[in-house]
């Protein structure tokens, strides 16, 4: 039997409209809208009603780049499917958009099996896969094609980490020009890892081991030239480019070159490089580990830079690259040599709510917001209007959204499975309050009622924002 929810009384905002609506909600679905207060919505009979009267019904968190379980630098990251879904709901975020990995010398079908298995029965929300291509070869090419076909339509190749995930100007070269054809989209990790791993090498000979020369060596300017070279073989290829966890102003400047030339070049940040720093990478007491991420933290005055992207569109997406490791036991494997420190950062529970901060501190607007937090990556990953946004037909994924409370991002509070917050301490003024996936409940005002398994996989088309 089909229950027909109401929500009532909040400020409906989206990426395109700001407007005082109630939302009907039906099998699962976004069934009506219709101003608070109008004999429309005053007609509707529902089986419950969701007070949201103060707070803001948005449209659920697309968070397009997280790690769940990934195995790195000799461990994995310490968020399960289950763990990190649940995080992320708890963080006003619905859609995730995870990577499976292609090992060197397997398929993709092998490696995307894996993930399938992996997340299968575990997730509180809905998530979705792209594929990291680690091999790129004859087979690989086509079955790239299968794989768009089934709903993994977006790619991701590393120009860093060689002898790993690395790919070769040559293999980088074929796998876009196989995605000009079959409409897959390729995003880039955008480092000069050869280079990078030459300077690691002298640094660590020099003794110099500590967190902090995980960012000295890779340099701006190996972004950037990685950037630059990236769009030129997309170019070649003539194949749309989306460059991941863009940190540096050179990089920025590159995709704004390319979008005044035209070109289809996407770029997406992260919370970690608007909001902490080098300095983060330089806390003492090898603190400084639980900062180290690739691309890496950045002098402060990058944020402009990258706030400036957000605002003219030269950079539309914000997501999490979530891919967290304990300090205890993980980070720890990185003492006395900065190389061994597994990369990435947790941050899936915290994105829409720093967003939100960066709303009241003037960096973007409100339904900007939404948009680089929802609306966009649903887009740019081909799940529009499915997620993304509140229209009729879309799925009922909505977090109300308390734009008053107060509170203080803190590892004894988070829901993520990690032992530390990068962003403990930090003030921020608004909260989730409720979420619903496709109708359910997942936090009940500030109550998990969600369970492992209602996740479901998304099958996406290809990218609806060219
Ligand atoms: N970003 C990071 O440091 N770890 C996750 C892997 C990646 O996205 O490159
Ligand atoms: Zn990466
Ligand atoms: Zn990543």
């Amino acid at each position: 039997m089909s229950i027909r929810t109401l929500i009532s009384g909040g400020l409906v905002v989206t990426a395109a409209d700001e407007l005082h609506a109630d939302v009907l909600i039906e099998d699962g679905r976004v069934a009506a809208l219709a101003a608070h207060g109008s004999a429309a919505a005053g007609a509707w009979t529902a089986d419950r009603t969701i007070d949201a009267t103060g707070k803001y019904v948005i449209p659920g968190g697309v968070d397009a780049h997280t790690h769940m379980e990934l195995p790195f630098g000799g461990t994995a990251a310490s968020d399960t499917f289950e763990t990190g879904t649940r995080a992320a709901a708890w963080g006003g975020t619905t859609t995730i958009v995870d990577f499976a990995v292609q090992s060197v010398g397997r398929s993709l079908r092998e490696g995307l099996d894996t993930w399938y298995d992996k997340a299968d029965g575990k997730c509180a929300i809905d998530y979705a896969f792209h594929m990291i291509l680690s091999d790129v070869n004859e087979g690989t090419l086509k079955e790239m094609d299968h794989l768009v076909g089934e709903g993994v339509t977006s790619f991701k190749l590393f120009m860093a980490y060689p002898g790993v995930f690395y790919s070769d100007d040559g293999r980088i070269l074929r796998a876009m020009q196989r995605a000009s054809g079959n409409g897959g989209l390729i995003m880039m990790h955008a480092e000069n890892g050869i280079a990078i791993d030459v300077l690691v090498e002298q640094a660590l000979a020099r003794g110099e081991t500590d967190p902090r020369h995980h960012g000295e060596v890779r340099k701006v300017l190996l972004e950037a030239e990685a950037t630059h070279r990236a769009i030129q073989l997309a170019r070649v290829a003539g194949a749309p480019l989306y460059v991941v966890h863009v940190s540096a102003e050179e990089a920025v400047a590159e995709l704004a070159a390319a979008r005044d030339k035209g070109l289809p070049v996407f770029g997406e940040t992260c919370p970690q490089y608007l909001f902490l720093s080098t300095d983060n990478l330089a806390e003492p007491d090898f603190q400084g580990a639980k900062y180290v991420c690739s691309t890496p933290l950045r002098p402060r005055e990058h944020q402009a830079a990258l706030w400036r992207g957000l605002r003219t569109n030269d950079l539309q997406v914000v997501s999490t690259d979530h891919c967290p490791f304990c300090f205890r036991g993980q980070k720890e494997l990185g003492r006395g040599d900065f190389s061994k420190i597994p990369n990435g950062l947790p941050g899936v529970e915290n994105r829409m709510d720093l967003l939100h901060q960066a709303v009241l501190d003037g960096h973007i607007s409100r339904r900007r917001w939404i948009e680089i937090a929802c609306a966009t990556p649903a887009r740019m990953f081909g799940i529009y209007p499915q997620k993304g946004t509140i229209a009729p037909g879309s799925d009922a994924d909505i977090v109300l959204y308390d734009p008053h409370a107060e509170q203080v991002i803190s590892a004894e509070t988070h829901h993520m499975n990690v032992d530390y917050s990068a962003y403990e301490g930090r003030r921020i003024t608004g909260r989730v309050d409720t979420v619903l996936s496709r109708g359910e409940l997942v936090i009940d005002r500030r109550e998990y009622t969600g369970r492992a398994g209602h996740g479901a996989f998304v099958p996406r088309s290809t990218c609806q924002y060219l």
